[in-house]
């Protein structure tokens, strides 16, 4: 398995210097054909069990973890999901950078299903999940002024624009806790917020994805308009499904053509995603629960000499 390195290889690089993709696939992608040695391997965390098994794989000599969100065959529901898990499994997996493959419905008129949208902020309205790897024993506070990875989000502008996909770039993802879709107030109130897509799942895992330290970027792919669309009343189940189909296939080329243009990076996140813990530990040292320090290992061993 390959182990993240803060000294050896360097920060923010795999155990042979180089980075490593984790790849988080979200409704309709549960897994990517077409890699080589492929492998499909339980992670286990301290912070309990992941959506599912984690599948290693290659693509040529770049190396890829993928985690189905919701797990094989969809089990998981939003509220349901153990992100802090999940992000932990893929950093003791080795991953220095996720990459969140997610279906969201469109806020806005010129966003209609199809298009994929690069996201650069969230609005976190989720308020049934644990937030955060650092609690009693061992606070911390990153910021999360810019939650997502720019370098991360303009390899992956890049590569949509190669394959010739609508792919925008910029807009603000408002994460809502589910598993209903909104009310139709709810879906006006976040329109008159400004933010372009809604889905149910990328927080808290951008934020838990900034305290780990890896770079987190998603590409939204709009399954439908929500209900604020006088033409579209109501979101199902059946016509997401219908849209999501098409999006997955065009989400796993996305990833096949982005991954080898991630991986000649051999420095920190230029946009300090590896860093992210240098200056957000608060809690004094002698007061720290050796027991939380265990479990943070992987996430801030890093910072905490683990
Ligand atoms: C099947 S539509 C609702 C479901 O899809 C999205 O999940 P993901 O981000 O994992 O693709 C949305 O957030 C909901 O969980
Ligand atoms: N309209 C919507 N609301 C929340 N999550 C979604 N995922 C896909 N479409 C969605």
């Amino acid at each position: 398995m390959a182990s993240t390195s803060a000294a050896g290889a360097g920060i923010g690089l795999g155990s042979d210097g180089r980075p490593v993709i984790g790849i988080i696939g979200g409704s309709g992608v549960y897994d990517i054909p077409g890699l080589t040695d492929i492998g499909w391997r339980r992670i286990s965390s301290p912070f309990g069990a992941p959506s599912d098994e984690l599948m290693f794989g290659r693509l040529g000599d770049v190396q890829l973890v993928f985690l189905p969100r919701h797990g094989r065959g969809h089990v998981h529901a939003p509220s349901d999901l153990n992100y802090r898990a999940n992000v932990d499994a893929m950093k003791r997996a080795g991953v220095t950078e996720i990459l969140s493959v997610s279906a969201v419905g469109s806020l806005k008129e010129d966003l209609p299903p199809g298009t994929f949208v690069i996201v650069d902020d969230f609005i976190d309205r989720t308020f049934a999940r644990e937030k955060s790897f650092f609690t009693k024993g061992c606070v911390a506070h990153v910021s999360m002024a810019h939650p997502v990875c720019r370098r991360l989000g303009d390899a992956v502008e890049a590569a949509g624009q190669r394959l010739g996909l609508d792919i925008r770039r910029g807009g603000t993802y408002i994460a809502m806790e589910g598993p209903q879709f909104s009310t139709l107030a709810e879906s006006k109130l976040y329109r008159s917020w400004g933010a372009s897509v809604i889905g149910m799942t990328n927080m808290p895992e951008a934020k838990l994805a900034r305290e780990a330290e890896l770079c987190y970027a998603t590409v939204a792919m709009v399954t439908d308009f929500d209900c604020w669309h006088p033409e579209h009343d109501k979101v199902t189940v059946e016509q997401v499904v219908k849209v999501l189909l098409g999006n997955a296939d065009h989400a796993r080329a996305l990833v096949k053509e982005v991954a080898p243009a991630l991986a000649d990076r051999r420095e920190p996140c230029h946009a300090g995603c590896h860093t992210a813990l240098d200056h957000a530990l608060i809690t004094a040292p002698e007061k720290r629960d050796p027991e939380l320090l265990a479990r943070l290992d992987a996430v801030a061993g890093r910072v905490l000499g683990a």
